[in-house]
């Protein structure tokens, strides 16, 4: 095992009869690290999380979960904890019962404190004692990760953790995981809102009909990727416009979707000729109020993923 790292996969693969959900996987996962899984439908997200969670085990390939390398049996690994597709729960009890029903089952006490602390932390407190039965999605979502909490998890595996929860519930539980991973907890978690990776992972692994397509930091993507649209808002549009039109490297995109601005200029670049642009405004007395890219580069690369896959069909 690599020092640091709480998952380590080589060539993992699992069919379902005909279908091959991962077709040879490699991943590492360094501790303490929010590790996001993107990918299109039916991409195998699920069935990874599924893997890391002893729900499953793989046809073929090597997985180390915490320094221990996972074997046939079916088991949930020491120290992990999660859910996929949504949690768990006992609909007839209350929230509060949920949790004390899950710590009776491993031989603790039903009136442990640790309850009433995990069901703070995930913000849950007002309604312990409703029935699960009422329960929203985002408050489901919530307990399952209250029952997670519980066992103190050095390894944290939630597949789409923000389904169902209002933008105050989303902040909220990212605070929790962003807390959870500063104390040391890896957390790997799916999800199709690219802005919640963006907002919450350090590193990212695009995956695509059972491949990884990409794995590393956020920021890497930026930098490898293919050019991206970029706005900008300058002091002066037909200028910046003339300027952007004489520079290498640079396309000036005239359709930028519903919401174009005739004082905006959107151009088509990678970044080093977007820096000389940057340069060129300034020097030539433009000055840049605004500069961002119309899509962000996760959210761009998993278009031309899911574009690609379309065009393959
Ligand atoms: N239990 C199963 N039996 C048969 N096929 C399965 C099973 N689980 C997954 N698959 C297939 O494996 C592939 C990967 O599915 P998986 O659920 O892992 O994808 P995903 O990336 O999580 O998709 P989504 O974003 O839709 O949740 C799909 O083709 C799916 O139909």
């Amino acid at each position: 095992m690599e020092a640091g790292l709480a998952i380590r996969a080589r060539g993992i693969t699992k069919c379902f009869g005909d279908v091959v959900a991962l077709d040879g996987i490699d991943l590492d996962v360094a501790q303490g690290q929010i590790h996001g899984l993107v990918g299109p439908n039916g991409a195998g997200k699920t069935t990874l999380l599924g893997l890391l969670l002893g729900l499953a085990v793989a046809d073929s390939g090597e997985l180390e979960i915490l320094g221990t390398p996972v074997g046939r049996a079916l088991a949930g690994p020491d120290g992990v904890a999660g859910f996929v597709d949504g949690p768990g729960l006992y609909p007839s009890l209350t929230a509060r019962g949920n949790l004390a029903a899950l710590v009776s089952l491993r031989g603790g006490d039903r009136r442990s404190p640790e309850i009433d602390d995990v069901l703070g932390q995930v913000g849950l407190t007002d309604v312990s004692d409703d029935r699960v039965r009422g329960f929203s999605l985002g408050m489901r979502q919530r307990l399952g990760l209250a029952a997670a909490l519980l066992t103190k998890p050095r390894l944290l595996v939630l597949d789409e953790p923000s389904n169902g929860l209002d933008p105050a519930g989303k902040k909220h539980v990212h605070g929790v995981l962003a807390r959870l991973a500063t104390d040391g907890t890896t957390i790997v978690l799916s999800s199709h809102r690219m802005d919640d990776v963006e907002t919450l992972c350090s590193e990212v692994t695009l995956l695509a009909t059972g491949r990884v397509v990409f794995s590393g930091p956020l920021g890497k993507l930026a930098a490898e990727n293919r050019e991206l649209d970029y706005r900008l808002l300058t002091s002066d549009p037909t200028a910046a416009h003339r300027v952007a039109a004489d520079t290498a490297g640079i396309r000036v995109v005239d359709d930028s979707g519903p919401r174009q601005d005739a004082d905006v200029l959107v151009v088509r670049a990678l970044v080093p000729a977007l820096d000389e642009l940057v340069v060129r405004l300034v020097r030539g007395g433009i000055a840049l109020r605004e500069l961002a890219p119309v899509v962000s580069p996760l959210e761009a690369a998993f278009l031309a993923l899911t574009e690609q896959q379309e065009s393959d069909r």
